[in-house]
């Protein structure tokens, strides 16, 4: 590790922190992950098989792993460095990102992620602060680290932000499918568009909850082998019916609405794949010209890039089918074809909320959780993700009504 100087300090995430970085010999400014837990022997590294998978999927909108160091029994990750992540750039961002603009991140996201799923494997904890950017290139980060390299499940549960996390995760669902992460991108989408999470539980059953208050109560069906039916039931009264999402997103086209419904359906086989969602009306305006999957950050064609130097060597570890890499856990067959693209939702009609039963006092204006103001641009910071409370114990979040643009005015109604 001496060919790198350490500048600074990016993030500390669960199992590792991030350093902006310079490399001595050739000055390129990298980003190094220095894992907190110990690395012994190289055998303990062997989940990291997977990491060949990565090198796999080499593509311009997922992060470049460029090198792996054990020293002195400690791990670092070696990635080429990005400006900022999405997070930040939605909590500095005074105004709502254009449609346009929109369109140009999300393109590159569900790229990337096509390009994941089609290799079979899928993230599992996108979020914003996965998403990094530079410039107006978006790459997808941090492929589940924390929940291959942590030691104590469910440490998973407890370190992501649940906000993006699919209904059939939160109903541990014993099937997962890359449709989880299409429901967190929906999440994302719509929260590009108003600067605030859609769907930001306090704990688990709160998210099912807020999750309940906007689409409405699922079809059970769905979700046969799901474990806490009973606690969602209560939750989610059969007087709740969805709201209309364009009430809730009142800056984003039919088109946008439409896709964003489609993304968090309930149902994981009505989400579009990353795929079909590239195909939606909402990238195909007349106006506007798709970006070329070409990233400037990495000019090299694709024949000509060096391989990641591994100090470890990662690439010949047995040819067993990749079960995980880094958290790109739950490897899938990428013949997805029952995830097909869903009927369009939304068009639900806007009725009395049981825990909010002046909603309909409002004019067409957007609805918003007011919850501990957990808009990006807020100042109060998000509530701890695991803080976990009985749902009998939460306080059911007012609604509130913002003003035009990202600004956001609280209602004070207690309930
Ligand atoms: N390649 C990079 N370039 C610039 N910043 C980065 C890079 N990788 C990570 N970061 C910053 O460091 C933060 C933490 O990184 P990362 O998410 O990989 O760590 P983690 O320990 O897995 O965190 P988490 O708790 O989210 O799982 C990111 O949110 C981002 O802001």
């Amino acid at each position: 590790m001496d060919r790198y100087k350490l500048l600074k300090e990016l993030g500390d995430g669960t199992c590792g922190t991030v350093y902006k970085a310079v490399n001595r010999e050739n000055y390129e400014i990298v980003a190094v992950k220095k894992m907190k837990r110990k690395f012994y022997f190289w055998e303990e590294c062997v989940n990291l098989r997977e990491v060949k998978s990565l090198r796999r999927m080499s593509h311009p909108n997922i992060i470049k792993l460029k090198e792996v160091v054990r020293e002195n029994n400690e791990l670092f990750f070696i990635f080429e460095y990005m400006e900022c992540n999405l997070y930040h750039l939605m909590k500095e961002r005074q105004r709502p990102f254009s449609e346009e603009e929109i369109r140009n991140l999300l393109t590159q996201v569900l790229q990337g992620l096509a390009h994941m799923h089609w290799n079979g494997y899928f993230h599992r904890d996108l979020k914003p602060e996965n998403l990094l950017v530079t410039n107006d290139v978006i790459k997808i980060a941090d492929f589940g680290l924390a929940r291959e390299l942590s030691s104590m499940p469910p440490y998973t549960d407890y370190v992501s932000t649940r906000w993006y996390r699919a209904p059939e995760v939160l109903l541990k669902s014993s099937t997962y499918t890359p449709a989880i992460d299409m429901w967190a991108i929906g999440a994302v989408m719509a929260e590009l568009f108003t600067l605030c999470p859609i769907f930001p539980g306090e704990s688990e059953i709160d998210q099912l909850y807020k999750i309940c208050s906007i689409l409405g109560a699922p079809n059970w069906s769905v979700f046969p082998d799901a474990n806490n039916h009973a606690q969602l039931v209560n939750i989610c009264h059969s007087q709740i019916l969805p709201v209309n999402l364009s009430d809730i997103i009142p800056n984003a086209s039919w088109e946008a609405v439409d896709l964003i419904s489609q993304l968090c359906s309930w149902d994981p086989l009505k989400r579009p794949t990353a795929e079909q969602a590239l195909q939606h009306p909402f990238f195909n305006v007349a106006s506007w010209v798709p970006r070329p999957i070409h990233d400037p950050l990495q000019s090299k064609p694709e024949y000509t890039k060096t391989k990641p130097n591994l100090e470890l060597n990662l690439w010949d570890f047995d040819s067993k089918p990749d079960d995980c890499f880094l958290g790109l856990s739950l490897a899938v067959n990428p013949g997805v074809s029952a995830l097909e693209m869903g009927p369009s939702v939304s068009g639900g009609t806007r009725q009395d909320i049981y825990f909010c039963s002046n909603f309909q006092d409002h004019p067409e204006q957007s609805v918003f959780w007011s919850l501990f103001s957990p808009c990006r641009n807020g100042a109060t910071p998000p509530v701890d993700p695991s803080l976990s409370l009985s749902f009998s114990s939460i306080t059911h979040p007012p609604i509130g009504v913002p003003h035009s643009g990202s600004a956001l005015q609280l209602c004070s109604q207690e309930y």
